[in-house]
């Protein structure tokens, strides 16, 4: 009886500790939203900090949304994607709407030779802000040995999802630390926050990305440079392949309008409300149940797709 009187002042002790623990994080979480998203501010960029910014995956979704969004506010915009029709319609239209210069940039970031060709492109800008936007994904959930075409998917992958971002931070940091300012936008996922089985290689790429922002922020916030780390949830675009957005899906120009308000105050950040309360949530949950959820939602996006691929 005596012995076990000591044991429950522990135990005591270390529930009141853990609620306190997650009452602070989460009334801190909640501060952070009302603070970034209840009060708002100040667009976190524009001209000040350089003219130019650079969009990689520029043309469609989440990209051209960044491209506006940085139009919007007066910077001259640079677009980097495969394809030169799309970005000629996309760089007229930013052009005549907000009525600021751009120039694009035709190159495959799959290729690993395309950079001293974007280097010349580049060359005596002064560029502010850094979009490392561009990325692929699965064409739908599978499991990693039933990925068609694996070498050349792990391969193509690997390039466009975390070369890209190493080696444009390269050719762009330089220019930035010696004005000493600028920001770089890294956008990485949900699914690089916390595992999501099924997009396995995608998944990890995105694992890189965040810490990748993490440790450069570190680095070099002492220098005037702000690096994000974007974690979102669903949007729907090409990628995704969702239609219709939903609340919890937004479209691409809801959720950059709202990741914008975060510049300069969250180095990483889910990017709209309902993304970041998502975020909390499954930042909480146990690891072991959060990889069963997720594994199940997997399956259940991969056997919709394969019914509907089998239909048509
Ligand atoms: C609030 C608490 C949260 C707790 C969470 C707990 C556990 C965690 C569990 C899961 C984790 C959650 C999110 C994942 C984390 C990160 C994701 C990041 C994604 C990312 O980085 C980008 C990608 O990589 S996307 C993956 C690659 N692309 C694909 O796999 C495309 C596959 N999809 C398709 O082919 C099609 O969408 C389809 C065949 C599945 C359906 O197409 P269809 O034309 O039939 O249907 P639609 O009209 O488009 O939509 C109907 C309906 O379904 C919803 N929906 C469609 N697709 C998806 C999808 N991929 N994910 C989720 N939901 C989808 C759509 O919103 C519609 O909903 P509605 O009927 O309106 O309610
Ligand atoms: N949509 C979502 O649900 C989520 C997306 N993300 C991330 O957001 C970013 C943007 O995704 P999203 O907007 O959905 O993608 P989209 O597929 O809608 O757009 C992709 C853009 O990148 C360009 N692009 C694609 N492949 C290449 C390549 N090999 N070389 C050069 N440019 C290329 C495309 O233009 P073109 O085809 O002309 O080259 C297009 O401009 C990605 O990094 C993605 O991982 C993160 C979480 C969720």
């Amino acid at each position: 009886m005596e012995s076990a009187l000591p044991a429950a002042g522990f135990l005591y002790w270390v529930g009141a500790g853990t609620v306190a623990y997650l009452a602070l994080r989460i009334s801190y979480s909640l501060f952070m939203a009302f603070r970034v998203w209840g009060l708002g501010h100040g667009p976190g960029v524009g001209p000040e900090l350089g003219e130019w910014a650079v969009v990689t995956g520029g043309t469609d979704g989440i990209g051209k949304s960044y491209a506006e969004e940085l139009a919007k506010c007066g910077m001259k915009v640079v677009l980097i994607s495969r394809s030169q029709d799309k970005l000629n319609e996309v760089s007229r239209e930013i052009r005549e709407k907000f009525k600021v210069e751009t120039k694009t940039i035709a190159a495959d970031f799959a290729s690993e030779d395309i950079y001293d060709k974007i280097k010349t492109s580049l060359e005596g800008l002064k560029i502010g802000v850094l979009v490392n936007n561009v990325g692929i994904s699965y064409e739908y959930p599978e499991y990693f040995l039933e990925i068609p075409d694996l070498d050349n998917t792990i391969k193509k992958m690997l390039n466009v999802n975390i070369l890209s971002v190493c080696k444009m931070t390269h050719l762009v940091l330089p220019g930035m630390v010696e004005r000493s300012k600028g920001v770089i936008l890294n956008i990485s996922s949900a699914s690089g926050m916390n595992p999501f089985p099924l997009l396995t290689i995608y998944s990890a790429t995105k694992g890189f990305v965040d810490f990748f922002s993490q440790c450069i922020h570190e680095e070099y916030k002492s220098k005037g440079i702000f690096v994000q780390s974007v974690l979102p949830f669903f949007v729907a675009t090409k990628m995704s392949k969702i239609r219709k957005p939903s609340l919890t899906v937004p479209t691409s120009e809801a959720y950059v309008k709202s990741a914008m308000k975060t510049v300069g105050l969250k180095t990483r950040t889910n990017g709209y409300p309902i993304h970041s309360l998502m975020g909390t949530i499954v930042c909480m949950l146990p690891s072991s149940l959060y990889l069963k959820l997720s594994m199940y939602r997997g399956k259940s996006i991969r056997a919709r797709y394969l019914k509907k691929a089998k239909k048509n």
